[in-house]
């Protein structure tokens, strides 16, 4: 029998995304959808501007919005996924948990918090029993799992698939699309013909949350890597993918060949949105391109190319697309695998 799930923030940018992700997975029922109070009482249909690059599903269009509120919610809803404005996370999804609600989050807030495990199920899966951690100290029968931000969500499996060569130091920049910033996050008299090289916190987000997601869990506590990280991000006009501009400093010695090798062996897993081949590595120098490749593995694959000797042992560059790998496709799949480890 499917888990009956419910979405937060279902109108927007993400949650419509999520909503086109679960309204045909075979494990998952969208049985409720939640907004803010200008949208609760209306028909989904209603609320949502929808503008995903698919129809938007006739029995969800027919729901009823509520309010992001727990009385709201009905009791038998297994699974929340949330995708709200940080701030708005940050009142409400602590009051979901303590009644019992477990949670796949996409948003910002509380991601770095010591007993919230950040987790890309291909990479640190291990994280996941933080939450038994989480439920002794915050006393919740529900959970919190959070999924990184987009950029993260990006480089961080290569790095993942080079660990092996002792990472030393790592310097990324980005080239990020415009649906990253929501639909209305930046004008297009802002965007065109331009490039905005400054994305408010995202630095520091890539710097420590790859660190985190690099950390060993030892069943009570979780330390970060010690890899030194610097990040430096770009909103360009591209519409979906986020492009990255990678270089790595080994302890051991690293060719482009072993880097390419160790990239294309790193495993996925068996969950059912993890894609069949995790990192696609790319031999042509001028790959991966957001348009061309965005949509590898259902838009669940990371891409990588250009892979050589620079001033640093490495020099690569990778893609994401960032609302499905990025965003809802990584809540989804930590909501498979909540499901997998028996949290739901
Ligand atoms: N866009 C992207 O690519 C990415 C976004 N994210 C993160 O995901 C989250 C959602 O982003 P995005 O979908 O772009 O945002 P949107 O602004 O498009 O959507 C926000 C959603 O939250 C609801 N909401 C807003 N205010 C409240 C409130 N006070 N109470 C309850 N619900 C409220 C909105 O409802 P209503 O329609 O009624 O206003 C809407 O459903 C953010 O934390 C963002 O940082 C992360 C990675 C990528
Ligand atoms: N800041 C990211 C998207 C985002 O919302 O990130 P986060 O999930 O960390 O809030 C971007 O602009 O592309």
């Amino acid at each position: 029998m499917a888990v009956r799930v419910g979405v937060l923030g279902a109108t927007g940018a993400v949650g419509q995304r999520l909503i086109q992700l679960l309204e045909p997975h075979p494990e998952f029922e969208i049985a409720a959808l939640t907004a803010s109070e200008s949208s609760a009482g209306k028909t989904y249909r209603q609320a949502a501007k929808w503008r995903v690059d698919s129809p938007i599903p006739d029995d969800v269009a027919e729901m009823t919005v509520s309010a992001t509120d727990p009385d709201e919610v009905p009791d038998d809803v297994d699974l929340l996924f949330s995708s709200l404005p940080s701030s708005v996370g940050e009142q409400v999804e602590p009051a979901f948990c303590e009644a019992g609600y477990v949670m796949s989050s996409n948003s910002s807030n509380a991601r770095m918090a010591d007993d919230v495990p950040l987790v890309i199920p291909e990479v640190n899966a291990e994280h996941i029993d933080l939450l038994e951690v989480q439920r002794d100290e915050r006393g919740w029968d529900g959970a919190m799992v959070k999924n990184p931000n987009c950029s993260t969500i990006t480089f961080v499996p290569t790095l993942a698939a080079l660990e092996q060569f002792g990472l030393e130091e790592v310097h990324v920049a980005t080239l990020q699309a415009v649906s990253g910033a929501g639909y209305d996050g930046v004008s297009s008299m802002e965007i065109i013909d331009n490039a905005i090289p400054y994305i408010g916190s995202e630095e520091e987000k890539l710097e420590t949350e790859s660190r985190k997601l690099l950390g060993e869990f030892d069943g009570a506590e979780l330390s970060h890597n010690s890899v030194e990280v610097a990040a430096s991000c770009n909103r360009i006009p591209t519409i979906d993918g986020h492009l990255e501009n990678v270089w790595v400093e080994t302890e051991d010695d690293l060719t482009p060949e072993d880097a390419a090798d160790a990239m294309r062996a790193y495993p996925s897993l068996e969950l059912r949105s993890s894609p069949d081949q995790l990192i696609h590595v790319f031999d042509e120098p001028d790959r991966p391109q957001p348009r061309m490749d965005r949509t590898l593995g259902d838009g669940m694959a990371i891409a990588a190319g250009g892979l050589r000797e620079s001033t640093f042992d490495l020099q690569y560059n990778c893609l994401a697309h960032n609302t499905i790998r990025g965003a809802a496709g990584a809540s989804v799949l930590n909501g498979e695998l909540l499901l997998d480890q028996g949290y739901i």
